[in-house]
């Protein structure tokens, strides 16, 4: 694991409407580590990973990729930047009768000359070569040709994920990406994730299961209200502890 991290964030704070959502959020993640980031609903952890791709804008704090701080960054240097990482929904939001492969190859779009962006027939050679081995990296190369919306979902998150490698992006940042799964494909998504991050990637994945995190996640990270209350490997960490960030859903019930 490389000590310097990957994506540094310090003291991020948002409001909506006037009512703070992150409190002074920090949020490290290394080359080669595997965070999970738990919290009960509305703890403010989209939000946090929202905001290191840009469709959040915080409204104080830094957020370092590569050791440079993004936030005040425009134009060209701000889209390099934030191309170091990527971003795995829930919702998976594949071309759903493109197949795999051109699919994972969009994740190359900010980097293709135009000419060569405006349909999957005028991708080159080397992209698709590239998109190919990022399917081999998440065990999908066999179903290459076959169109994205009749796969599972858990293979349709694989190719999500796939295409973030081919992006070439070093941190993948996963906004509960199991949630709408089955247990057995959300187990394999989740070892995938740990696996990538055994490579080197830098990855932190927004997660519902405590128990899917206790058992992939090299640290895991407690939001409770905008504010991070754990920050340990999972052996580090009690059942209490963990069971104390659902307190707010609890008293909500
Ligand atoms: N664009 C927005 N406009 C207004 N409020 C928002 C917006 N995005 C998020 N919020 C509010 O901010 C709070 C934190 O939302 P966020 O999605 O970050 O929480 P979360 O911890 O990821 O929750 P969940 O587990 O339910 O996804 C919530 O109360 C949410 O309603």
């Amino acid at each position: 694991m490389t000590s310097e991290p990957r994506l540094a964030i310090r003291g991020l704070h948002k409001s909506f409407n006037g009512r703070p959502v992150l409190s002074g959020v920090d949020l490290d993640v290394r080359g080669g580590e595997f965070v999970a980031v738990l919290g009960a609903n509305g703890s403010g952890k989209s939000t946090a990973l929202r905001c290191v791709v840009g469709l959040q804008t915080p409204d104080s704090g830094e957020i370092r990729l590569g050791g440079r701080d993004v936030i005040g960054l425009t134009g060209k240097e701000l889209a390099q930047s934030r191309a170091q990482a990527a971003m795995v929904f829930q919702q998976i939001h594949l071309v759903r009768r493109r197949s795999a492969l051109d699919n994972v190859c969009s994740g190359a779009l900010g980097r293709l000359p135009a000419a060569r962006s405006l349909t999957p027939a005028l991708f080159p050679r080397e992209l698709r070569e590239e998109a190919m081995s990022c399917l081999e990296r998440v065990g999908l190369a066999d179903r290459a040709a076959e169109p994205a919306g009749k796969l599972s979902g858990g293979q349709q998150q694989r190719v999500a994920i796939a295409r973030a490698l081919c992006q070439r992006a070093n941190v993948v940042l996963a906004d509960e990406p199991v949630s709408a799964l089955d247990p057995s494909a959300a187990e394999q998504v989740v070892a995938l994730l740990a696996e990538l991050a055994g490579e080197g990637l830098a990855v932190a994945t927004v997660l519902h299961q405590p128990d899917l995190a206790r058992a992939h996640a090299d640290r895991i990270v407690g939001l409770l209200k905008g504010t991070v209350v754990l920050n340990a490997p999972p052996d580090h960490l009690s059942q209490s502890e963990i069971d104390a960030l659902y307190e707010p859903e609890r008293e909500r019930r």
